[in-house]
């Protein structure tokens, strides 16, 4: 029987261990897509306690203490910090078989040190330790993120947004690449509250006027070329649905100044609307020679009384379960028909896509830009040891495995860095377990630039750092 945790965690053989220690281990990260502040990078923030690091804004753990019966006023209400993290406390033995539990404990042990069990008896003790680490002078968010060898993140980040702290980041001497991602899912949701108010917030971004459909794809695309200025390289998108409905520029236009109205616009329309305005923001992000991600079927914000009490992001939502594969591939072709489809990575929440996303991504490949097309990592929901396997097995069943650009955080958590060692040695047990069965050679000059590959290296060369200083190269 192992010890709980000890360095061979998760890896179940020689070959196994040898294969992480050797090639994924001391490998950077590249955290290409995270929900992470850029202030607070900026800013350097320092936290106070550890129900600050660990509970404001993470909704994983909000769930798990929900599910345990804690009452919500020891979760995101105005609890004394100190009876937050007992309750998290409580919470954390009966979440044994959940990744938050191996991530709380890799979290102790990585950044504090501590190799104990977080439980109601061991929490006196580790209140005190952690806290007193916090509160030392080099425990800034920045110390953090390089004690983590993470060499660039990917924060998420509104075409309307300033993007102030980016610029600021990047004239510092922090070395850490800190980049926004155009998320313009505000401008496609044309039957949604705020909707309006977003377009004249793009109105005043872009400094372009915006009376009619011209206008505002003219907006989009002068803000999607000021995030490339700052740095820029990835867009992302949330398709709750996929939807397509081929149209014309004319169609959306009135369609367009139909909502400029204040009226809503029908199914059809907002198909058609979306569809244009997909395949017009994919044009863009293929000039600009950027990565495109589609986040889809996640069926957010179902508990209405608490979304109106805490907004999103906040522990209440789902998997969605739509047919997704036929939308997907019109939106996909007409790009491609155009010869306009960027460097693509889809996601799915629901595990039940795994297959159509692999192989709708193998559709669309194209020589000269090996995994042009990805089926992502395993998301939200999926982070988990299962998960990330069933995505990893998918992949390496009906694509190439590895040509994938591994683990990303979607964070919100400046600790959650461990997640690319819990993928890691996922990832170096599963081709470990080929090596033992005799499916692969156990042979390193194969297996080391594969693994260094899908730890690291594939993310810098998809992404376009390649070419950036000398810091990237390992
Ligand atoms: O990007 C998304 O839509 C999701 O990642 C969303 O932000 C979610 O709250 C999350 O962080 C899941 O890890």
């Amino acid at each position: 029987m192992k010890n709980f945790m000890d360095e061979t965690f998760l890896l179940n053989s020689e070959t196994a261990e040898r294969l992480y220690n050797n090639y994924a281990k001391d490998m950077p990260i590249i955290d290409y897509h995270c929900h992470l502040s850029p202030k607070e990078i900026y800013e350097n923030k320092a936290y106070k306690t550890i129900t600050d690091i660990w509970l404001d804004g993470d909704h994983y753990k909000w769930r798990l203490m929900r599910a345990n019966g804690i009452d919500e006023n020891l979760i995101t209400g105005d609890a004394d910090p100190y009876e937050k993290f007992l309750a998290w406390a409580r919470t954390v033995p009966m979440s044994i078989g959940n990744p938050v539990y191996t991530w709380t404990h890799l979290e102790l042990q990585r950044y504090f040190n501590i190799y104990i069990a977080l439980n109601e008896d061991t929490a006196p003790e580790i209140w005190e330790r952690v806290n007193e680490q916090l509160n030392k002078e080099d425990f800034g968010v920045r110390d953090l993120i390089k004690a983590s060898n993470v060499k660039v993140i990917c924060t998420t980040d509104d075409p309307v947004d300033t993007l102030e702290y980016h610029k600021q980041l990047k004239n510092s001497d922090f070395e850490t690449h800190v980049l926004p991602s155009f998320r313009p899912d505000k401008g496609l949701e044309i039957n949604r509250e705020g909707y309006l108010s977003w377009v004249e917030k793009l109105e005043e971004a872009s400094s372009v006027s915006i009376n009619s459909y011209e206008d505002f794809l003219a907006a989009l695309d002068a803000r999607a070329k000021y995030f490339h200025e700052v740095g820029g390289r990835v867009s992302d998108h949330a398709l709750d649905e996929v939807v397509y409905e081929a149209a014309t520029m004319e169609e959306v236009s009135k369609i367009f100044k139909k909502a400029k109205s204040g009226e809503k616009v029908s199914q059809l329309e907002e198909a058609k609307y979306k569809s244009f305005t997909l395949t017009f923001l994919g044009h863009i992000y293929a000039e600009l020679g950027w990565v495109m991600q589609y986040h889809i079927s996640a069926q957010r914000n179902n508990n209405t009384k608490m979304f109106h009490k805490l907004g999103p992001d906040t522990g209440y939502d789902s998997m969605n379960d739509g047919q997704i594969a036929q939308p997907l591939c019109q939106l996909l072709n007409a790009l491609d028909q155009e010869d306009a489809l960027p460097k693509t990575v889809l996601y799915s929440l629901n595990p039940k896509d795994n297959p159509v996303l692999a192989t709708i991504a193998g559709s669309f490949q194209e020589g000269g830009v090996p995994g042009k097309m990805q089926f992502g990592t395993a998301w939200w929901f999926n982070d988990t040891k299962e998960g990330m396997l069933a995505q990893m097995k998918t992949l390496a069943d009906m694509g190439l495995l590895s040509q994938f650009i591994g683990m990303l955080t979607d964070s919100r958590s400046f600790l959650s860095y461990t997640r690319h060692e819990y993928f890691r040695r996922i990832l170096c047990d599963l081709i470990a377990t080929w090596v033992n069965n005799g499916e692969v050679p156990n042979d390193d000059e194969l297996l080391e630039p594969i693994i260094k590959g899908i730890s690291y290296k594939n993310a810098v060369q998809y992404l376009g750092f390649q070419q950036q200083s000398e810091y990237l190269k390992v």
